[in-house]
């Protein structure tokens, strides 16, 4: 009894450490929950596609649903960060660079769905969310193992920069069918006098990484000093 009465007040601890309350706390528990699980259906989906059809051919399309459903649910993440106080410019970049590659590359452009750089960026996302969800639920716990910390704070170096080479030649090879079919592009003349065209739009978007990438990456190996080294590190305000 006097045991678990510790216990709970450890977590308490812990927990006011964080500033979050006990009502923030079990909500990121369950939606840190859901997200593990969602991200494990679909590496499980992906590895029995691939072991029944022994072909990567026909894997995205078996897998769709619940990819948009799961990266599309991550959007919460951005009220997340009011509380956990976490950057909302590092997290909004990181989501919005995720949807828009579900929802206006992969998903709208059918012609490209078994190009391998898709499967590629598929791979890493999958075991880079499995990671990093079970880190969140485990550490929320307080019963985080090590070895699940040093993976979500170690993994990422190799998978981060893989993950972006497989975004970007997924970009790339869907220029030209956008050029072909003009999609979300709107030319002149028209009623609104505006002209768009989503095939430059897509080139900002590949340079775009250029800058963004960097400090994406930068913040993470910063993150894995303070967690893996106990370094204490004074962020700028957003
Ligand atoms: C319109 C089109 C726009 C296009 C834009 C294009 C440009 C894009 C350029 C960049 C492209 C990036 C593409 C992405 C590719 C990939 O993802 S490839 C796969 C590999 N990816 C990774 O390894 C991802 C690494 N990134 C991340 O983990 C995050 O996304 C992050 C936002 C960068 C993480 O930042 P942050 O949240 O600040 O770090 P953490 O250390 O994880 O957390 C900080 C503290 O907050 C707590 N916390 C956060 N979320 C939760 C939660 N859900 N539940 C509980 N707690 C949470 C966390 O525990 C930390 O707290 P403390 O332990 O107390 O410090």
């Amino acid at each position: 009894m006097a045991s678990s009465e510790e216990d709970s007040t450890v977590e308490e601890k812990e927990n006011n450490k964080r500033g979050i309350g006990t009502v923030a706390r079990t909500w990121l528990i369950f939606y840190n929950i859901a997200m593990t699980t969602g991200w494990l259906v679909l590496a499980i989906a992906m590895i029995r596609f691939y072991m029944q059809k022994g072909s990567h051919k026909g894997l995205y399309r078996s897998i769709q649903k619940t990819l948009k459903y799961f990266q599309t649910f991550a959007l919460l993440e951005l009220v997340h960060c009011l509380i956990v106080h976490t950057s909302m410019l590092v997290t909004g970049v990181q989501v919005s660079s995720r949807i828009f590659m579900v929802w206006f590359i992969t998903q709208s452009i059918k012609q490209i769905q078994n190009e391998e750089s898709v499967i590629l960026f598929l791979v890493i996302w999958t075991m880079t969310e499995i990671t990093r969800y079970s880190y969140y639920t485990f550490n929320l716990l307080n019963h985080l193992p090590y070895f699940i910390k040093w993976a979500r704070y170690t993994l990422f170096i190799i998978l981060y920069p893989v993950g972006v080479v497989g975004e970007l030649l997924t970009i790339y090879a869907a220029l030209p069918y956008v050029q072909k079919s003009g999609m979300y592009s709107l030319r002149l003349p028209n009623k609104y006098n505006v002209s768009f065209d989503y095939y430059y739009f897509l080139l900002i978007v590949m340079a775009s990484y250029i800058p963004l990438f960097p400090q994406l990456y930068f913040h993470m190996l910063r993150q894995r000093r303070k967690v893996l080294h106990g370094e204490v590190i004074v962020e700028k305000d957003d």
